[in-house]
């Protein structure tokens, strides 16, 4: 490669380094959850008239230039559409529904990709479901004023007060009506009349409780496991395939519900013999306090001191001839039948085991028999008796498995304890949540203060303020879950089951920590990537984080990574003291976090690396970190413009096989430039940004570790006197900024233009490490098409540049049509991509598009090194990180990765 000329626009030494920047004055959509707490004193609305608007903290969202900006009001509180409540004896459980404010900003590149497309809002229903989110929050029925205070000072009980509510009928505060279930609805009925002059409108239990089961089994992803021997396991449901099932409601009593279909239910049986037998014999028996308190007593239990064993019958042995081993409780509280022994002489610990695992079996083995009765294959169990507690879970799915000899399996939901009120939620009309599909849901977890331990500290904080203080607290209070804690083993199965319980840890884990239930976003313009071969068994992440080694890796990575993202954060914002209070409130929610995951890795649904990955965007952008990255980006896209042309006058002298080889180095070259890698931002200390890029491509030596170029070059440029088809439209799902768009990525995209092949740079929708954005990108294109009569009409015809007179670089007139350049965004804000849950204008993109480029290691190892696609497809990256250089392509960091696979 010849010289390139010296990066002009870097200072005397020419060093990448931090600068710090101004405080961005807007807050985006996603940046953080937007809570509108009224300031103190202000009094209850009773009056039907509309609250004034809340103009504090307006600001313009997009250009302040542009005629009619967007206003964005962040403490107005008119999005917050709706609410339902399940009140039950010892728990309320809320959801709540919260609007997206509009995103509609006037970008022109939208509205050309829209004409290009041909996207129309067509088959999307006009309300109720725009955009928003579902949240899940718990009190202690014991603490009703706070839950009260809640609803008050979020003004859910105004049920919608904008025009696009989906119940107008709640409008009239005077007439507001709230759907509600569980006993509470008809015992605080009058409480809530007095405090927020709403009326509560009951709906049947049942009907709620499969309702809610129904949604979360067809909406939710990673809804239902299995949990066998302290493992759970996700199961992927088929929405086709769901019903007949038998859900199982373990409350005081406890309920079986045959379940066929939306609204096609029947209690076919159920027990006496419940959550409320548990809590009654044991407070009775152990002087417990709380559910929790017993429950957490049976962690410490040894229930063959009071239990009767087969081993105890048969002197220690098995009666295997009936399948039965000594461990086996052949007589629950058979033990206590000696004389010699009262109750005093019996350890509490051992009584509330012994208990919990006789009712608990008793469910699992009624339960299946009814399952059995109707030919049930799946059985779902639900209720506060169940509350995320390992132990009843395994127990409960020991018995089933025992007595199904295997057959039946015994699932639990993640949000089981949210079944009535979300079942509540769904009696509303035209809520239109029946609707959504498992793409168009985001899950995410922001931090809240319902999160220490097993109790419940009060809803989750919204107000920033508020989330940093708390987060502030947090660490002096929860140290035992900001330090990693080691994962319990597995416990012992034999032919009779574990003897003890096999999750010791000293902390309750129960529904209660509420971060196992995130925010349900609901995005209804997410789609499925049309060109996924394979999209029903399509695993967005390469690297199985159930390897337990693999995990602490990642873990110990992303923790050492933090000091330096942190700073880089507080600089993005202008390093003031506002901003480092709230980097200092990332790192520690983001530790919390990981230390969460480290404990229980299931505890937010299925983990994969693209997930940690994204937690922690989501967690900057929660502290309202835009985009921390944005001084160095800039930076490197100035640097690498400014050598640009140079670089094109070179592949313009090449021929046409060497150009393209030059140009696939060059992605890989300047895939280098990655400030997520801990070894490339070493590397930046030593030299310039054209310095490493120079000698990234001078090492690029072929054959790269896995290499199909010839294989790409074939199917690019023919063979022999075979000149073969260019594609029709590539889409290139783009990278870091920089080098690696600049010097890697466009000039690949002109090669592909100029044989006639319509290009789409497909770009991040929210800024993730260094990642270019499908914002950025226009403005990187145009500079770029300054110097390049290709990219220059390929970007008007793009809609890129406004520029409609297609003068080239020498002043003579262009007529012919050139084929278009476009810019998309894919719909996320983070590194990796799980192409089940893309834009739709990426989606309508990839209808013509027929072949494929992903780039870098996040798009092209971390998730979908193996994916299939229904196009040609190209994998390019330079793995950056020894481990991973390892495991996947048995080879070293810097080694590149050039894969592709024609289409079938
Ligand atoms: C976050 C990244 C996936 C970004 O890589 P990219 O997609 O930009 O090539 C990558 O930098 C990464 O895996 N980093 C963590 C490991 C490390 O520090 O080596
Ligand atoms: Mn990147």
């Amino acid at each position: 490669m010849a010289a390139l000329k010296d990066d002009p626009v870097l200072g005397i030494d020419g060093r990448l380094k931090e600068e710090g920047l101004d405080k961005a004055g807007l807050v985006r959509e996603e940046a953080c959850e937007r809570e509108m707490v009224p300031p103190p004193g202000n009094s209850i609305h009773k009056s039907g008239s509309r609250p004034q608007l809340d103009l504090s903290k307006a600001a313009i969202q997009g250009n302040s230039e542009e005629r009619d900006p967007t206003i964005l009001l962040p403490n107005q509180s008119d999005d917050i559409s709706h609410l339902a409540l399940d009140i039950g004896g010892s728990l309320i459980k809320l959801v709540y529904f919260s609007r997206h404010e509009d995103r509609s900003t006037n970008d022109k590149r939208k509205k050309t990709i829209k004409e290009i497309f041909g996207i129309t809002n067509g088959n999307r229903r006009s309300y109720p479901i725009l955009g928003g989110r579902l949240h899940f929050v718990k009190f202690e029925t014991s603490k009703i004023n706070d839950c009260l205070d809640f609803i008050y000072s979020k003004q859910l009980h105004h049920g919608g007060l904008d025009t696009h509510s989906w119940n107008s009928e709640l409008l009239s505060i005077d007439n507001a009506v709230i759907k509600a279930t569980g006993g509470g609805a008809y015992k605080f009925a009058d409480l809530f009349k007095e405090r927020l002059g709403v009326s509560l409108d009951k709906e049947d239990e049942m009907d709620c409780l499969v309702a809610g089961a129904n949604f979360l089994l067809k909406a939710i992803r990673h809804e239902a496991f299995t949990h066998m021997e302290g493992q759970k396991e996700f199961v992927q449901i088929d929405h086709n395939d769901l019903f007949p099932y038998l859900l199982v409601n373990v409350g005081s009593g406890v309920s079986m519900i045959k379940v066929d279909g939306d609204g096609k239910f029947e209690r076919v049986s159920g027990t006496n013999v419940g959550g409320g037998t548990y809590w009654g014999l044991g407070r009775l028996l152990t002087k417990c306090k709380s559910f929790d308190e017993l429950l957490e007593l049976s962690q410490r239990g040894d229930n063959r001191t009071i239990d009767m064993l087969v081993g105890d019958i048969y002197g220690g042995m098995d009666y295997s001839k009936i399948g039965l081993s000594a461990s086996t409780i052949a007589s629950s509280f058979g033990k206590a039948i000696s004389e010699k022994k009262e109750l005093e002489d019996y350890r509490p610990e051992d009584i509330s085991l012994s208990l919990l695992r006789m009712i608990s079996y008793n469910i699992g083995q009624v339960s299946y028999l009814n399952a059995l009765r109707f030919g049930l294959k799946r059985i779902f169990f639900g209720g506060f008796f169940i509350r995320g507690h390992a132990y009843t879970m395994d127990t409960i799915s020991f018995a089933v498995h025992f007595w199904s000899k295997g057959e039946a399996q015994a699932m639990f939901l993640r949000h089981e304890g949210f079944l009535g009120a979300l079942g509540a939620f769904m009696s509303y009309e035209k809520h239109g949540l029946d609707d959504l599909m498992v793409h168009q849901l985001v899950e995410r977890f922001p931090m809240g203060a319902p999160y220490t331990g097993g109790k419940i500290h009060g809803p989750p904080l919204g107000d920033l303020n508020e989330k940093i203080s708390w987060m502030e607290k947090f660490v002096l209070k929860g140290t035992e879950i900001t330090a990693p804690v080691p994962m319990a083993p597995a416990g012992t199965t034999g032919l009779g089951g574990f003897e003890v319980p096999s999750s010791k840890g000293g902390i309750l884990r129960s529904d209660a920590s509420a971060l196992n239930v995130g925010v349900l976003h609901l995005v209804p313009t997410l789609e499925v990537f049309p060109l996924l071969a394979e999209a029903k068994t399509y695993e967005p992440n390469t690297i199985d984080l159930s390897d337990h080694s693999e995990l602490e890796y990642w873990f110990t990575v992303l923790s050492e990574h933090m000091p330096d993202l942190v700073d880089k954060a507080v600089a993005s914002e202008g390093g003031t003291d506002d901003a480092k209070r709230r980097g200092d409130a990332f790192a520690r929610a983001f530790s919390a976090h990981l230390a969460r995951l480290m404990e229980e890795p299931a505890a937010y649904g299925k983990l994969g690396l693209a997930n940690l990955l994204e937690l922690r965007e989501e967690c900057l952008r929660e502290f309202q970190f835009v985009d921390a990255y944005r001084s160095i980006k800039q930076r490197e896209n100035e640097a690498s413009l400014a050598v640009l042309p140079d670089l094109l006058l070179e592949l313009d002298s090449m021929n046409e096989e060497t150009r393209l080889l030059t140009l696939i180095e060059g992605v890989l070259a300047a895939n280098i430039f990655d400030w997520g890698s801990r070894a490339c931002v070493d590397l930046y200390h030593k030299g310039t940004i054209i310095e490493i890029y120079r000698m990234s491509r001078d090492k690029m030596q072929r054959p790269w570790r896995v290499d199909d170029f010839d294989v790409f070059k074939k199917r690019m440029l023919g063979f022999g006197d075979k000149k073969s088809q260019p594609h029709k439209r590539a889409l290139l799902f783009v990278d870091n900024s920089g080098a690696d768009v600049v010097l890697g990525m466009l000039p690949l995209a002109r090669e592909l233009l100029r044989r006639g092949t319509e290009v789409v740079l497909v770009a991040n929708s929210l800024p993730a490490l260094n990642d270019v954005t499908a914002m950025e990108l226009p403005e990187i294109v145009a500079e770029a098409a300054k110097h390049c009569d290709i990219l220059r009409r390929a970007a008007v015809a793009g809609g890129l540049l406004v520029d409609a007179m297609i003068n080239t670089l020498d002043g003579s007139k262009e007529n012919s049509p050139a084929v278009p350049l476009m810019v998309v965004e894919n719909g996320c804000g983070s590194p990796c991509i799980d192409l089940r849950q893309v834009s739709s204008e990426l989606a309508a993109a990839a209808k013509d598009a027929d072949l494929i480029i992903l780039e870098g290691m996040g798009r092209a190892l971390h998730t979908n090194y193996n994916a299939r696609f229904n196009c040609d497809a190209l994998k390019l990256a330079m793995v950056k990180n020894q481990r991973l250089a390892e495991k996947l392509i048995k080879g070293n960091i810097y080694d590149c990765v050039c894969r592709y696979e024609p289409a079938n």
